[in-house]
């Protein structure tokens, strides 16, 4: 595993306003023992509600934050303790911290990034000259960071973040307040990072189409707690979200009952009739339903990924 965390915390402690004069002590935790196990090459969507202690544990993970209990180990290294070793190895992306030389051109902080983690001439240049085509940093390369807008400057940092080839990136909301054309060149960018096998990924996200481009694994946390670990598949199937069956017919619906499907709901006169799969596969429900009814149309509807989620943050 890259990546281990064994009952990792962080409690803050918070003094609160009690009347006019008076403050009271509160520990708000954060991250209230999360185990995680990450292997080589995975890209892992961390994803929960506002809140729910995502940054808190990537900050603990990097080693800027240090646990109030618990374990972590990220590329076998202690994060807090060996810091400055772990930092050659991972790259990081957080959205309020830039890893870039406001006046500086881009390509300048790049030029010092190399020196600054010693990477190899070569090197460096294979992996500006990947990303810059991936990226399209061409154009902007040349632009003081602070004029860059936030899609171009998201786009630098994750160049930054690459170029001394880390083996595990993390990345604290990379796409958000991205225009479209900038958060589906951040998901191409990382689907071909990860394909290629350079880095385990993880990232936060609150942006749906991110979690389903790219999370093959998520973990889900609220309140401090892992409440879901897997496929975003495992996920609907947990939730109850299924695929359904829309059937358009030539007659009205007689009524059945066919077995591993539900009927949810029967319009345009009883013309129309949907069922949510519910143990049997779409073939054979559509095998049944054309041997019981005669059929005009069909088609077959996936769940919505949104409905999953919120679901998921309302504890349904
Ligand atoms: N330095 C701090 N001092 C006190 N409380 C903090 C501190 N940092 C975070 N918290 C609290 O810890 C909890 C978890 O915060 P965290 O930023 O990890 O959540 P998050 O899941 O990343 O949320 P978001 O999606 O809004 O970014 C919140 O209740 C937050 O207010």
């Amino acid at each position: 595993m890259i990546i281990e965390a064994t009952g990792l915390r962080k409690d803050f402690t918070v003094r609160r306003k009690v009347g006019r004069f008076r403050r009271e002590k509160h520990v708000v935790s954060a991250v209230d023992g999360v185990d995680l196990a990450i292997g080589r090459g995975e890209i892992l969507g961390y994803i929960g509600p506002n809140g729910a202690g995502k940054s808190t544990t990537l900050k603990m993970l990097t080693g800027v934050l240090t646990p109030s209990a618990g374990r972590a180990r990220v590329c076998g290294l202690e994060p807090v303790a060996q810091r400055v070793t772990l930092a050659r190895r991972i790259g990081v992306v957080f959205g309020q911290r830039s890893q870039l030389w406001w006046d500086l051109p881009l390509a300048e902080s790049f030029s010092l990034l190399r020196h600054i983690y010693k990477v190899p001439a070569a090197d460096h240049a294979a992996r500006l000259k990947r990303c810059t085509a991936l990226l399209g940093l061409d154009e902007f390369a040349q632009t003081p960071v602070r004029q860059l807008s936030l899609g171009q400057r998201m786009r630098g940092e994750l160049t930054a973040a690459l170029l001394h080839g880390p083996e595990v990136l993390f990345l604290d909301e990379p796409t958000i307040g991205l225009d479209v054309l900038s958060k589906q060149a951040v998901r191409e960018f990382l689907a071909e990072v990860h394909a290629a096998g350079e880095a385990t990924i993880v990232l936060t996200t609150h942006d749906l189409a991110d979690i389903e481009k790219l999370c093959r694994r998520l973990v889900v946390i609220d309140h401090g707690r892992v409440v879901h670990d897997g496929s975003l598949d495992e996920l609907h199937a947990r939730y109850g979200s299924r695929r359904e069956i829309v059937a358009d017919l030539d007659a009205a619906w007689p009524g059945l009952t066919l077995p591993g499907a539900q009927v949810t709901a029967v319009e345009n006169d009883g013309r129309r009739v949907r069922l949510a799969l519910d143990g049997a596969t779409a073939g054979e429900v559509v095998a049944a339903l054309a041997q019981a009814v005669p059929l005009r149309d069909l088609s077959v509807q996936e769940p919505e990924i949104e409905d999953v989620i919120a679901r998921l943050y309302r504890r349904d």
